[in-house]
């Protein structure tokens, strides 16, 4: 896609309204859920319908899934009106495209990977983006790890998201160098895991606009 205004936000791994709302009025342009039960963030589908309930009109929320069975994905599906699904594992296309909902594919950024080859797997109606996240053994996100921004291609045939160990003080330089469709974030707005600083999310996205 060609240079854009404005770049997008999304904020990963809310666990509350309140701080959905507040993320939100900070000027996120998505929130994202974490439906991967080893990961600090996880929320239930009853938590995540109460967060989404509190977003205004106009800010997407994202629900990620990592290798999960397609029962839980349905299962939750219909309790949570999500607006978009995000795939962070191994899963192929006719997996993500098998609930008729749009989403995002992360990959993991390894040197022994073709990233725009992998992408073109996942041309599709209902793919709407490609998420590069670090590799790091054994975590599949939300690591607060970044990976080498140098050498990307220019050209994607899918919006590029951007994440990995962004922060408020490297996200408009990422931004700068990359060209993303959006940039995602958890760690580098966070105090804790799995708790997020509201400043920080604030700085973050200050930065990125
Ligand atoms: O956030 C998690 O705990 C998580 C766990 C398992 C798979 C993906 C996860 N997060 C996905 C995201 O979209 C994160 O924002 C992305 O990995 C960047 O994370 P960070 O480097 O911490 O900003």
């Amino acid at each position: 896609m060609s240079r854009h205004v404005h770049t997008r936000v999304k904020i990963c791994g809310l666990r509350d309204a309140q701080t959905a709302r507040s993320v939100a009025e900070a000027g996120a342009d998505a929130i994202g859920l974490v439906f991967y039960p080893p990961s600090p963030r996880n929320v239930s589908a009853e938590q995540a319908a109460e967060i989404v309930a509190a977003l205004p009109a106009f800010v997407m929320s994202v629900g990620l899934f990592v290798n999960e069975s397609p029962l839980v994905v349905s299962s939750v599906l219909a309790k949570v009106p999500l607006d978009l699904l995000q795939f962070h594992g191994d899963e192929d296309l006719a997996y993500c495209s098998q609930f008729g909902r749009p989403f995002i594919k992360a990959v993991r950024v390894k040197p022994d990977l073709n990233l725009l080859e992998y992408a073109q797997l996942f041309v599709s109606p209902l793919c709407r983006g490609l998420l590069l996240d670090a590799w790091v053994d054994g975590v599949p996100g939300g690591t607060g790890h970044s990976f080498d921004w140098n050498d990307l291609p220019t050209e994607w045939p899918l919006p590029l998201i951007l994440s990995g160990g962004l922060h408020p003080d490297n996200v408009a330089e990422a931004i700068v160098q990359v060209q993303p469709w959006a940039v995602d974030v958890s760690s580098g707005v966070e105090v804790i895991k799995g708790v997020k600083d509201l400043q920080r999310v604030d700085a973050f996205i200050r930065a990125a606009i």
